[in-house]
């Protein structure tokens, strides 16, 4: 129904929550890792890059959208490579309309599969707000265990871009950056980063909003919890190693990720953490 805030839909075969505010504005959750795969702004087009050979189902992660990583970022510790939670059924939980923004809440709790890797116990919530020229998307984990723990996380947000040649991102001037492709530490002069080919560097203590910038159109991305920013893009030798990705795809997204990666969060047993990623056009 046209003025139902959220409703469960299927996506490519996969349970979805599908948000629509009043005035148009949408965006679409699997359950299936409570990854986003679509914000279409009021009036708008869509803002995020999905692959359109991206896999779908038990185990897979999604490529593109907003993949959500918790408790360990890439392969920076002993769990599997981004964590624990992207590949797995979350729940919904809560859907509400509120000051004309349509907004979902998914949650997923620690089980048999996650304490097999992390015997931690924790609740980890994703809520999604959709509404105007905005998307918020805030993380919360909270320790439901009798130990401290510590984490990395990001909401690993893939932008999508017309022609990334003639995109530059603005912001991160004066940042020191860890590159992962030179294995490298770095500095950030100039306020505008331009792109040829592969970046997959690790930002710190980025200015905000940061601004992905483009002919006729512009996203802003702002941060807030997270204390770092991952820019990567798997360039055109790159992609070549990516089963889910069209060859030439590389060139139409940038992943500006909010992140907290070097200095991890720690939480002791009752506590809680959250950070948020807010988009918007
Ligand atoms: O292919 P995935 O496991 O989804 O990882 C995709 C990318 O995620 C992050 O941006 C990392 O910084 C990259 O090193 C990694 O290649």
């Amino acid at each position: 129904m046209s003025d139902t805030p959220v409703t469960l839909s299927d996506f490519q075969g996969q349970p979805a929550l599908h948000l629509r505010a009043p005035d148009g504005a949408q965006a679409t959750v699997l359950l299936h890792g409570a990854h986003l795969v679509s914000w279409i702004p009021a009036g708008g087009e869509e803002q995020l890059y999905l692959s359109p050979t991206a896999k779908y189902g038990l185990g897979a992660s999604v490529r593109g959208g907003v993949p959500v990583i918790f408790p360990q970022f890439n392969e920076r510790g002993p769990l599997p490579r981004h964590g624990l939670v992207r590949t797995r059924a979350w729940q919904a939980v809560e859907s509400v309309r509120r000051a004309g923004a349509a907004i979902g809440v998914l949650r997923f709790t620690d089980d048999i599969a996650t304490r097999v890797h992390w015997k931690q116990g924790f609740e980890a919530e994703l809520t999604v707000v959709v509404g105007g020229n905005t998307l918020e998307i805030e993380l919360a984990v909270t320790n439901t265990g009798e130990t401290a723990f510590e984490f990395t996380a990001a909401l690993h947000t893939y932008l999508r871009c017309n022609e990334l040649l003639r995109a530059q991102l603005e912001g991160l001037q004066g940042c020191a950056y860890e590159d992962f492709l030179l294995k490298a530490d770095g500095q950030q002069w100039g306020d505008v980063l331009t792109f040829v080919g592969a970046i997959d560097r690790i930002y710190h203590g980025a200015a905000q909003p940061l601004v992905l910038r483009e002919l006729g159109r512009r996203v802003r991305v702002a941060m807030d919890g997270f204390e770092d920013v991952v820019v990567w893009n798997p360039g055109d030798d790159g992609v070549q190693q990516l089963s889910d990705m069209p060859d030439e795809d590389w060139r139409h997204m940038l992943c500006v990720e909010a992140a907290l990666i070097r200095q991890p969060a720690r939480l002791a047993p009752g506590e809680d953490w959250a950070g948020m990623q807010t988009l918007s056009v």
